[in-house]
């Protein structure tokens, strides 16, 4: 029995997919019975390095959307429209459907699940979040025993790619970012990637899986890294830290009849002996914190074509398996979507976290002590103050504090700003 495969969109990914497809020798039996029956694209002419079977490429994938021959439909087009649209009319015409698209999973996952549901298909999204980690199959079904406190990842492999060259190379952001698009690690529209969207659309899915509930997006803070400069990343490294993008959702409820989510998206600075430090290039790593299981770590590529594609064709050899044996009824508790209510975010104010702060100053003395003393005042503990370089007339200072409560230190902050000996406040970063 073949199952036929309606694929839209045969870019990095959908090409990554195909060539797996057309290339089953050496992997499991099932893979043989993946037919590529229908290829959507836009441009028709464009020329292509896949040897594709006859007459398969179209640019209706409305049509493929709604083929009554089609089995599985594989959304690899990207954006928010018409990839949302076609998932919902596949799975109206009663297909399953595979998508790494997490900008449409994380906001349209209720009317996207709710309808499948209601259909009886799968919905299965294993390459948005991690490229090629298993993480949303590990999170839904092997740590289901678990009640999970954190969810730390290095979730979006261009910034990391980014990140990571600018701290070995000194390169510059925009060579690295054109390299990173060359590669074919970032999204369409880069800004997605180097402004934290992408980390934080798969964050909002992880927080999702590992917290059994929906999450608005709309909640979840979100800062990227084009602030982060060379100065940072050298005075990351002076510390023992290394500068990274993190995607973290903690549960931070008080009680445990009580629920209250962290859920954010920013570059932090990380001890250069903690697991996510030495994660770098393309690679993502997703930390897990439950009990009983303790630490997990996943670990490897987050994009590009082959490790994407890996995770789509599982997820299509997952339906193709649940059609074969036609045993279990749908929707599968373990692989459909069955939250039900939205999870409650708490403010960033209420976070409780270290800070890294980096002033430029007139060089007046009792410069120190003022920022020391109006810290102080707002309960802000510091751990260090340095006095670290004099720039023409301006002498710069970074402080890194003790945990303290986000609000409190960004009130420090403001009073901080209007003051007279402060030229300006050159950076401000979390610590982990
Ligand atoms: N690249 C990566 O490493 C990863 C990507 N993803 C996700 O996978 C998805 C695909 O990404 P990627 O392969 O990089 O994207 P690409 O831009 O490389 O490819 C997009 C494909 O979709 C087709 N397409 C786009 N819009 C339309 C449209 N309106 N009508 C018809 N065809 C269309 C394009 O056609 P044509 O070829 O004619 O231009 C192209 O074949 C995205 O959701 C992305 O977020 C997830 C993990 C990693
Ligand atoms: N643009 C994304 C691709 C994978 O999701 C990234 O850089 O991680
Ligand atoms: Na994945």
């Amino acid at each position: 029995m073949a199952f036929k495969i309606g694929l839209l969109g045969l870019g990095t990914v959908g090409a990554g997919t195909a060539e797996i497809l057309l290339s089953p020798d050496g992997r499991h039996p099932l893979l043989q019975e993946l037919e590529i029956y229908r290829v959507g694209v836009r441009d028709i002419s464009r020329t292509r390095s896949l040897q594709l079977p006859e007459n398969v490429l179209t640019t209706d994938l409305e049509a493929i959307a709604t083929d009554p021959q089609v089995d599985i439909v594989v959304e690899l087009i990207g954006g928010l429209e018409p990839a949302r649209s076609l998932i919902l009319q596949a799975i109206a015409s009663g297909k399953h459907v595979v998508t790494a698209n997490k900008a449409v999973i994380s906001r349209y996952g209720q009317e996207i699940f709710e309808a499948a549901n209601e259909k009886g298909v799968y919905v299965m999204s294993e390459a948005a979040v991690g490229g090629g980690i298993p993480v949303i199959q590990t999170l839904k079904q092997s740590l289901g025993a678990n009640r999970i406190q954190t969810v730390i990842g290095i979730v979006n492999g261009t910034t990391n790619y980014i990140l990571t060259r600018m701290q070995t190379e000194g390169a510059d952001f925009a060579e690295v970012l054109a390299d990173a698009q060359q590669l074919g690690y970032a999204e369409a529209d880069p800004t997605a990637d180097v402004d934290g969207l992408d980390a934080a659309d798969k964050i909002a899915i992880l927080a999702s899986l590992a917290f059994g509930g929906r999450i608005n997006l709309k909640d979840v803070y979100c800062e990227g890294i084009r602030q982060v400069s060379a100065a940072d990343i050298d005075y990351a490294d002076k510390l023992g830290f290394v500068i990274k993008l993190l995607a973290i959702a903690q549960d931070i409820k008080s009680k445990p009849d009580t629920e209250m989510l962290s859920i954010r998206v920013h570059p932090t600075f990380v001890p250069k002996t903690h697991p996510l430090a030495s994660v770098n290039g393309v690679y993502n790593a997703i930390l897990v914190e439950g009990e009983p299981i303790g630490q997990l770590m996943l670990y490897g590529r987050g994009a590009g074509a082959g490790p994407t594609a890996s995770a789509v064709v599982s997820d299509m050899m997952n339906i193709a398996a649940i059609l074969k044996t036609e045993t279990v009824p749908i929707p599968h508790p373990l692989l459909s979507c069955t939250h039900q209510h939205y999870c409650k975010i708490a403010p960033m104010q209420e976070l409780v976290t270290r800070f890294y702060a980096r002033f430029l100053t007139l060089d007046h003395p009792g410069v120190i002590g003022k920022l020391g003393t109006c810290f102080g005042e707002h309960k802000v503990s510091l751990e260090s103050v340095v006095q670290t370089g004099i720039h023409g007339d301006l002498a710069e200072i970074v402080v890194v504090t003790h945990d303290v409560r986000e609000g409190n230190f960004q009130q420090a902050i403001d009073e901080i700003r209007a003051m007279e000996s402060i030229d300006s406040i050159a950076s401000i970063l979390r610590v982990l």
